[in-house]
């Protein structure tokens, strides 16, 4: 952008804008910037209106440091931003009306805009470029139905699972998804943390009516990371409230979570209960299979980046082996891998490759624990969890329980004291017993040689 003049001017903003727009896409720009109309440069100050104090709010948390680098480089003497709300300002008789540039459309009024303001989606974060395997084919295949906009069959959606396995990446999806085939419902998705901040400033403002009737009118609600609000006792409240008022309505609420509702401490129970009520889905760790095929995804995208440099199925393969189950740390590696290659000039082998990761290869060591060696081992003889750890002696019990230690003291680094604590309280000596009898068996019995060959290597990948 050439350079706009000494000082903060509506032709300036104008210009601005399009680079804003550039910088975090059009469906941001159009949900936040858009709306927004430069006033008046006051001191170092550039002050501009907003249709209600939430879009002000949120400009300034979120691209407020963004938008003030943009105005340094081209715009003298700005250090600060402000927001007023364009409602208020129609009273004040001394403010100069704000021309608006031709093309933006004029903002609606808040009461209206206030409640359908989703929080900004990632255009990357669609159904296409989600890649589906064993561990989140169900979440996927429900977030698909959701996202038909049809009848509602299953109320709430609860979709949960560990840190960076998709949740956000799904919940945008169904919202891109719902815009293009249902344009005639409002879609509200936003985090927990941005619904109690509304709900504070609407207390704050005394205007919880409006509150309650913007979130009781939209036709799909979607919280993300509703954990957020365990323990805010009046956010809890209201979110009950908002729940029930709308399941009523048979509008439809998808929730996620980082834990299942019933391990989600510090939430009310009537809550719990009520998000158990629909369909409970959860998104396992990824397995080598579904890690492969996002990097395989992945690798494409960088190749846009960096049409010169190639990345060979054997150091895909060994990244989807050695990286953790969080798809943000394999994306992560792969973009760094891509640059720090593109930087020193140099091909990517697997020496570069283990050079430029070994931070994140270090990190990513595979870190076992009793509960998914027991998990797993419970699920492959197709026994209760419960039964592999307690009192029973049938051997459809004892033999899976020893293959368990077995694994525990080969897989992790407990003591055989603390193994034997972890099933059910049994004392050392059991535990090292289980362990030798396995060790034994395995030369003399192939079916249980290939069984505890298959667990390692599903617990290790
Ligand atoms: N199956 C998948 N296919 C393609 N990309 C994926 C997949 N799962 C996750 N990702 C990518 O991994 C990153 C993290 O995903 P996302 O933000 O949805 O995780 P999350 O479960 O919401 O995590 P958090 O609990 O930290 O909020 C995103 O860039 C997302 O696009």
């Amino acid at each position: 952008m050439e350079r706009v003049g000494s000082g903060m001017t509506t032709a300036a903003w104008r210009v601005l804008r399009n680079e804003i727009c550039d910088t975090i896409g059009e469906n941001n720009y159009k949900t936040w910037i858009e709306p927004l109309n430069f006033a008046r440069q006051s001191n170092d100050v550039a002050v501009f209106h907003a249709p209600t104090a939430f879009v002000g709010n949120y400009v300034r948390q979120h691209y407020g440091d963004m938008i003030l680098a943009k105005l340094h480089a081209h715009v003298a003497g700005i250090r600060r931003l402000d927001f007023e709300v364009a409602a208020n300002i129609a009273a004040q008789p001394s403010q100069a009306p704000v021309q608006q540039p031709a093309a933006a459309p004029a903002p609606k009024p808040a009461a209206q805009n206030d409640g359908l303001i989703s929080a900004p989606l990632d255009p990357r974060f669609t159904f296409d470029n989600f890649v589906v395997g064993k561990p989140n084919e169900l979440a996927h295949a429900a977030a698909r139905r959701v996202a038909e906009g049809s009848v509602v069959t299953f109320n709430p959606l609860f979709l949960y699972g560990g840190v960076g396995l998709g949740k956000t990446h799904l919940m945008h999806a169904i919202s891109w998804e719902l815009r293009r085939n249902r344009p005639d419902l409002n879609v509200l998705y936003l985090s927990a943390e941005q619904f109690m901040y509304r709900f504070v400033q609407a207390l704050r403002d005394r205007r919880m009516m409006d509150f309650k009737e913007l979130f009781r009118s939209v036709d799909v609600l979607m919280v993300d990371d509703v954990q957020f609000i365990a323990g805010k006792d009046s956010t809890q409240d209201e979110f009950f409230h908002t729940f029930n008022a709308l399941i009523e309505q048979q509008k439809q609420i998808v929730i996620s979570a980082d834990r299942a509702p019933d391990e989600i401490k510090d939430l009310e129970n009537r809550i719990r209960s009520r998000l158990q009520s629909g369909l409970v889905v959860d998104l396992h760790p990824t397995d080598y299979e579904l890690r492969l095929g996002i990097l395989q995804s992945k690798v494409e995208a960088q190749r846009v980046l960096y049409p010169t440099l190639e990345l060979d199925d054997g150091i895909v393969e060994f990244l989807a082996h050695r990286i953790s189950t969080n798809v943000r740390v394999l994306e992560g590696a792969l973009t760094r891998l891509f640059a720090f290659a593109s930087l020193v000039g140099k091909p990517i082998t697997m020496e570069l490759t283990q050079d430029c990761l070994a931070d994140v290869l270090r990190a990513s060591q595979q870190k076992i624990s009793i509960e998914e060696i027991q998990r797993r081992v419970a699920e492959h003889y197709n026994i209760r969890i419960s039964d592999l750890i307690g009192p029973k002696r049938l051997r459809a019990f004892a033999r899976p329980r020893q293959v368990a230690m077995f694994l525990c003291k080969q897989l992790t680094s407990r003591s055989l004291p603390e193994i034997g604590r972890r099933f059910g309280g049994r004392d050392h000596t059991t535990v090292m017993h289980g362990v030798k009898r396995i060790e034994e068996l395995r030369m003399q019995d192939a079916q249980i040689d290939e069984d505890v060959e298959l667990l390692r290597r599903a617990l290790e990948s």
